[in-house]
C-alpha cells in the first residue's frame, strides 16, 4: 500500500518521478526557446531537510483512537505524517522541494469500515481534534492541507482500508463502493459484472471514490458519461453528530435534494463512507480521433454546435494554439514537423487540435453517432486528422503528472487552474485569466506559456482548463505561483459579478475559499456555514476547507 503514498513519492507523481517520462532533447531545447533557460537537475530537498514536528496526540486521544481502529492503525510516525501532509498542487510539490516547514499532521488514521469512521469521528469530537478526510491525496485546492484549525492537534483519516464494492445491484444499474477505493480498482471491480462507471478524471490512477464525490469531480468522458455528481445515487456520510443516509430513489420530490449537500462537501460536512454509483454496461467499442480547427472562435464555436444539438462524442476536448503546439512540441520526433507542413497547405493558420473519443456497445451505433458528428464538424470547416492522433492522446491521457514531474525537475513552474462560464462569456474570460496570468508571470528572461483547453461542454456552456509553463523564480518560486494565482483567480471573480465559476472541478478547498462568498453570495455561505453546524457542532472537520476559517 505505501508504494502510492510515501514521502518520496509526495514530491512528484510516481516514485519514478520524472523517470517515469522521456522529454526528448530536442523538445527541451524549443521549449526553451520559447520561455526561458531551464535548468536541468533543479535541486530537491533531501527528505531529512524538511521540518517535521513532534506530533502533539495526546496520549489519552491516541488510547481512544487506538481502541477505536487499532493500535498499529494510528500512526504517528515521520514517514506516515510527511506522506499525508497536503495534495498534489505544483505549490504542494514544490513546497515539499524545498526545505523548510509542512503542514504535517499528527497522526495518520487508518479506519477499516463505516463503523469505524463513525466512532472515530466521535472520538475526535471528545478530544477536540480537527480531522482532514484523505481519499487519494490528489486535491490540488489544499483539500486535504493538515489545518489545525485551533484544535489541540490535526489527524488525517486515511480511507485507504474502505476498499470494498460492497454490492452491485444489475437490474438497476447501482453498485455501493467503500470510499476508498481508486478509480482503476473500482473499474476491474465493476468489469467482473459487465459494467463501468465511465469516469476517468486524469487523477484517475490515484483519486478514490470518495473524493471524486466530495469534489464533484469531472472525468474526461464527462459529455458521455457525466459529472461524478450525475453518478451518485446515495451516499452514506459519517458525521460528529452521527451517520446519514441519503438516496432512497433515483428521483424525489421530497424537499431539497440533500444528496447534493453531500456531493461537493470536501469533507467539511462529514467523512463519505460509502457511495451508490450509477453504472452502464461494459463499452465493447472505443475509437478515437482527431480534428483541427482553425483558430480559438472557430473551434468552440463548433464544440458549442455539437453540445447544443447532443453531438458531442463521449470524449470531446479541444485545445488552443499554444496548447496544440506545446503537445506537439514535447512530443518531438519528426512527425511533428510534417503535420505542421500538411495543416499549413490546407490553409490552417493557428490549429487547434479536436480530439473526439466514442464509446458504445457496437461498431455501427458509434458508426451513427460518429458520422453526424463528423458531418457537422466537416461543415465547421475541420480537418480529419484521423485515428492516430486520436489513438496518440488516448495513450497519453494519464501522461500529465508524470510529465510534470520532468518539467519541475527542469526548473520550470508548471501548473492548471479551471473554471467554466456560458459560451457568450466564454472568449471574453479565457482572454481575461490569460492576460491576468502573463501580465503577472512575465518577467525579464522568462516568458510565460499560457494554454487553454475546452474538455466538458454544455448546451449552455463550457469549462476552461488553463496550463501555465515557464522557468520558476529561484528567488521566490511560491510567491512566483501565489501571485499568479491569485489574479487569475480575481479575472474569474470579476468586479461586481463573476465571469465564471471559481471551480468547475478541481473544488473548492482552501485556495478557492476566499472566492466562495463572491459567487454564491454570503446568504450562500451562512447556510452552508448552519448546514455545516448543523452536523458538526465543534467544528472538526477539515478547517478552512470549502468555508473559511471564521
Ligand atoms: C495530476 C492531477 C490531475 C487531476 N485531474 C483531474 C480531473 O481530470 N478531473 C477532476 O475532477 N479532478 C482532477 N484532479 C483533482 C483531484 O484528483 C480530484 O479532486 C479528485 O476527485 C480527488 O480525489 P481524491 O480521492 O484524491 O481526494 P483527496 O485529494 O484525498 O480529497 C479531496 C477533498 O475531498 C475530501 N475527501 C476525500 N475523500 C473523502 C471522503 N470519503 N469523504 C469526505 N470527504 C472526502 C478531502 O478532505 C478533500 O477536501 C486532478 C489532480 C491532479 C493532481
Amino acid at each position: 500500500m505505501s508504494d502510492l503514498l510515501d514521502h518520496r513519492v509526495r514530491h512528484a507523481w510516481t516514485p519514478g518521478g520524472a523517470a517515469a517520462v522521456h522529454l526528448p532533447p530536442k523538445a527541451v531545447r524549443r521549449l526553451a526557446e520559447r520561455i526561458g533557460p531551464l535548468r536541468a537537475g533543479a535541486a530537491v530537498a533531501r527528505e531529512s531537510d524538511l521540518a517535521v514536528p513532534e506530533s502533539a496526540l495526546p496520549p489519552a486521544a491516541s488510547a481512544d483512537l487506538a481502541e477505536v481502529v487499532g493500535a498499529e492503525h494510528v500512526l504517528t510516525d515521520r514517514v506516515a505524517r510527511l506522506g499525508r501532509c497536503g495534495g498534489l498542487s505544483y505549490l504542494d510539490l514544490l513546497r515539499r522541494r524545498l526545505p523548510g516547514e509542512l503542514p504535517v499532521p499528527d497522526a495518520v488514521l487508518l479506519p477499516g469500515d463505516p463503523e469505524q469512521v463513525q466512532r472515530v469521528l466521535e472520538a475526535c469530537a471528545r478530544h477536540d481534534l480537527a480531522v482532514v478526510p484523505f481519499g487519494g491525496g490528489t486535491s490540488v485546492v489544499g483539500g486535504v492541507t493538515a489545518a489545525r484549525g485551533g484544535k489541540h492537534a490535526v489527524v488525517v483519516l486515511d480511507l485507504r482500508r474502505l476498499n470494498r464494492l460492497v454490492s452491485v445491484d444489475p437490474v438497476s444499474r447501482l453498485a455501493v463502493f467503500q470510499a476508498g477505493v481508486r478509480g482503476p480498482e473500482a473499474e476491474r471491480l465493476l468489469a467482473a459484472h459487465g459494467l463501468t462507471l465511465g469516469h476517468v478524471p486524469q487523477s484517475f490512477e490515484r483519486a478514490t471514490i470518495g473524493g471524486f464525490a466530495a469534489t464533484r469531480s469531472a472525468g474526461q468522458a464527462s459529455a458521455g458519461y457525466g459529472r461524478f455528481e450525475d453518478m451518485v445515487e446515495g451516499v452514506r456520510l459519517a458525521t460528529p453528530r452521527g451517520e446519514w443516509r441519503l438516496g432512497v430513489a433515483p428521483a424525489s420530490a421530497a424537499g431539497p435534494d440533500l444528496r447534493e449537500l453531500a456531493v461537493g462537501s470536501e469533507g467539511a460536512l462529514g467523512v463519505l463512507t460509502e457511495v451508490t454509483v450509477r453504472v452502464r454496461p461494459l463499452p465493447a467499442v472505443e475509437r478515437f480521433e482527431g480534428f483541427v480547427l482553425d483558430g480559438w472562435e472557430r473551434g468552440t464555436a463548433a464544440v458549442r454546435e455539437l453540445a447544443q444539438a447532443g453531438a458531442l462524442a463521449d470524449v470531446t476536448r479541444l485545445s488552443d494554439a499554444d496548447e496544440t503546439e506545446i503537445s506537439l512540441t514535447l512530443k518531438g520526433g519528426g512527425r511533428t514537423a510534417l503535420l505542421r507542413r500538411y495543416l499549413r497547405a490546407r490553409g490552417v493558420a493557428e490549429p487547434c487540435l479536436l480530439v473526439l473519443g466514442w464509446h458504445g456497445g457496437t461498431r455501427r451505433e458509434i458508426g451513427g453517432r460518429r458520422a453526424r458528428t463528423v458531418r457537422m464538424l466537416r461543415a465547421a470547416g475541420a480537418v480529419r486528422l484521423g485515428r492516430s492522433a486520436g489513438e496518440a492522446w488516448r495513450a497519453g491521457r494519464f501522461a500529465g503528472p508524470r510529465q510534470r514531474d520532468a518539467l519541475l525537475d527542469l526548473g520550470l513552474c508548471v501548473e492548471t487552474l479551471e473554471t467554466a462560464t456560458h459560451w457568450s462569456t466564454l472568449s471574453r474570460l479565457r482572454t481575461e485569466v490569460r492576460a491576468a496570468l502573463v501580465d503577472s508571470l512575465r518577467a525579464p528572461g522568462r516568458s510565460p506559456v499560457v494554454m487553454c483547453h475546452v474538455s466538458h461542454a454544455y448546451e449552455t456552456g463550457a469549462s476552461l482548463y488553463f496550463t501555465v509553463l515557464l522557468p520558476r523564480d529561484d528567488a521566490d518560486p511560491v510567491g512566483q505561483w501565489v501571485r499568479a494565482k491569485r489574479a487569475a483567480c480575481q479575472a474569474i471573480a470579476g468586479s461586481g459579478s463573476p465571469l465564471g465559476t471559481i471551480s468547475h472541478h478541481h473544488a473548492v478547498g482552501a485556495d478557492h475559499a476566499p472566492y466562495l462568498a463572491g459567487e454564491i453570495g454570503e446568504i450562500g455561505i451562512s447556510v452552508l456555514a448552519a448546514a455545516k453546524r448543523a452536523v458538526d457542532p465543534t467544528g472538526i472537520l477539515n478547517p478552512g476547507t470549502l468555508l473559511r476559517e471564521q
